[in-house]
C-alpha cells in the first residue's frame, strides 16, 4: 500500500520567499497526521500543493501514489478537503448544499445520505445552513470533504472557533475515522494539545522546512525522562547533582512541589536509562549532601517538548 501522502523535496517560492523548502514528508495510510507549525511556517502552501491548487517550483507530491503534477485530476479524486472558507449557501439546507457538490463531482445522490450518516448529521440535513451552529457547519464541511469516499482527507483547523464541547466532539469523531472508514487524515492545527490527543503521527514545519516527523509514540519515547526537583537550595542541589554526573537544567514549567510555575530544577535522564533507578540514585546523592528534598516529580513527555526542541527559535502561536 503506498503512503497516503508522500512528498519529495517539495519546494515553492513566492518571489524571494521560500514558503515550502525541500519538504519530504510521508503520511502513512490510515494514520491521523498532525501537521504543525506556527503562522507562516508553510502549512497552507503545502496543503495547496497537495491539492493541486498551487504548482510546485520543484519536487514532487503524491496522493496514494498518484503524482499531483502529472495526474492532477486523478490525484484530486483521492483527496477531500476541509479548508477554512467553507463556502456554503446559507439559504439552502445542508442536504441541498451537499447535493450541489455531488452533482459537480458526478457522484450518485445516495452519497449525500452516506456522508450525512457518517458525520452524524442526518437529523439536521433538512435545516438551512444559516441556522446551523459553527460545530454543525464544520461537520457539514467534513461531510462534503467525504463525498465520493476519498481515501485521504485534508482538514485545515477543523476545531477553529468551536467551544470546548465541540472540540471534544470533533476529536472523538476524527479519532474514530480511520477505523470506521479506512481514511487517512492530515490535520493541520495550532492546538498542540488537540493534536497530541488526536494524532498518531506528526510532522512539523518551521520556516518552510520539515523539522520533525514520525509516529507520536515513538517520538515521545525518544525523549529524555525528566524529573523536577523540589528543594530549598536549587543552586547547591544542581551543583551536587552535576558533580555526580547528572544532567540538571533550569526549565520552565510547574515546580516539583506544585508551587507557582516558574524555573524548576529538572534532571534529565537518557531515553534508555531506567528512570526509577536514576531517580533513586539522584535522591541518595542529594540527601547524602545534606540537602532538603521535598519532591522528585516525573514530568510528562509531551508533544510540546518535542515541538519546542524541533523549532527552538519559534514561539508557539
Ligand atoms: N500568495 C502568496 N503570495 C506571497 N506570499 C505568500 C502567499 N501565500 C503564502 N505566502 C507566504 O508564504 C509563507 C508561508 O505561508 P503559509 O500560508 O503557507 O503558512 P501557514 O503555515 O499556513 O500559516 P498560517 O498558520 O498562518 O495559515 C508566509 O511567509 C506567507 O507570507
Amino acid at each position: 500500500m503506498p503512503p497516503a501522502i508522500e512528498t519529495l523535496a517539495l519546494t515553492r517560492r513566492f518571489g524571494d520567499r521560500l514558503a515550502v523548502d525541500g519538504v519530504s514528508m510521508t503520511v502513512p495510510a490510515r494514520s491521523i497526521y498532525g501537521f504543525l507549525g506556527r503562522n507562516g511556517a508553510g502549512k497552507t502552501t503545502t496543503i495547496k500543493l497537495l491539492l493541486g491548487l498551487l504548482k510546485a517550483d520543484a519536487g514532487q507530491a503524491r496522493i496514494v501514489g498518484i503524482d499531483v503534477a502529472t495526474d492532477r485530476l486523478r490525484a484530486a479524486r483521492k483527496v477531500g478537503a476541509l479548508l477554512e472558507a467553507q463556502g456554503f449557501y446559507p439559504h439552502l439546507s445542508g442536504r441541498e448544499n451537499l447535493g450541489l457538490t455531488c452533482r459537480l463531482l458526478d457522484l450518485p445522490a445516495s452519497e449525500v445520505d452516506r456522508v450525512l450518516d457518517v458525520t452524524e448529521m442526518t437529523a439536521h440535513g433538512r435545516r438551512r445552513v444559516s441556522d446551523y451552529s459553527l460545530g454543525m457547519r464544520q461537520r457539514l464541511g467534513l461531510a462534503r470533504a467525504m463525498l465520493g469516499a476519498p481515501p485521504v482527507l485534508v482538514l485545515d483547523e477543523p476545531s477553529n472557533g468551536l467551544d470546548p464541547e465541540g472540540i471534544a466532539d470533533m476529536r472523538r469523531f476524527l479519532r474514530e475515522l480511520p477505523a470506521r472508514t479506512g481514511a487517512t487524515v492530515l490535520l493541520s492545527s495550532h492546538l498542540l494539545d488537540e493534536i497530541e490527543r488526536t494524532a498518531t503521527h506528526i510532522g512539523s514545519l518551521s520556516h518552510g522546512r520539515l523539522v520533525l516527523e514520525g509516529a507520536l509514540d515513538e517520538l515521545k519515547a525518544g525523549l529524555a525522562t525528566e524529573v523536577a526537583i523540589g528543594t530549598d537550595a536549587p543552586e547547591r542541589a544542581a551543583a551536587v547533582a552535576r558533580e555526580h554526573g547528572f544532567d540538571v537544567i533550569r526549565a520552565d514549567g510547574a515546580q516539583a512541589d506544585g508551587g507557582p510555575a516558574g524555573a524548576a530544577l529538572v534532571a534529565r535522564f537518557g531515553p534508555h536509562e531506567d528512570a526509577r533507578h536514576a531517580t533513586a540514585a539522584l535522591n541518595r546523592v542529594l540527601c547524602t549532601a545534606g540537602l532538603r528534598i521535598h519532591a522528585l516529580a516525573p514530568r510528562q513527555r509531551s508533544l510540546e517538548t518535542l515541538y519546542r526542541q524541533s523549532a527552538p527559535a519559534t514561539a508557539l502561536s
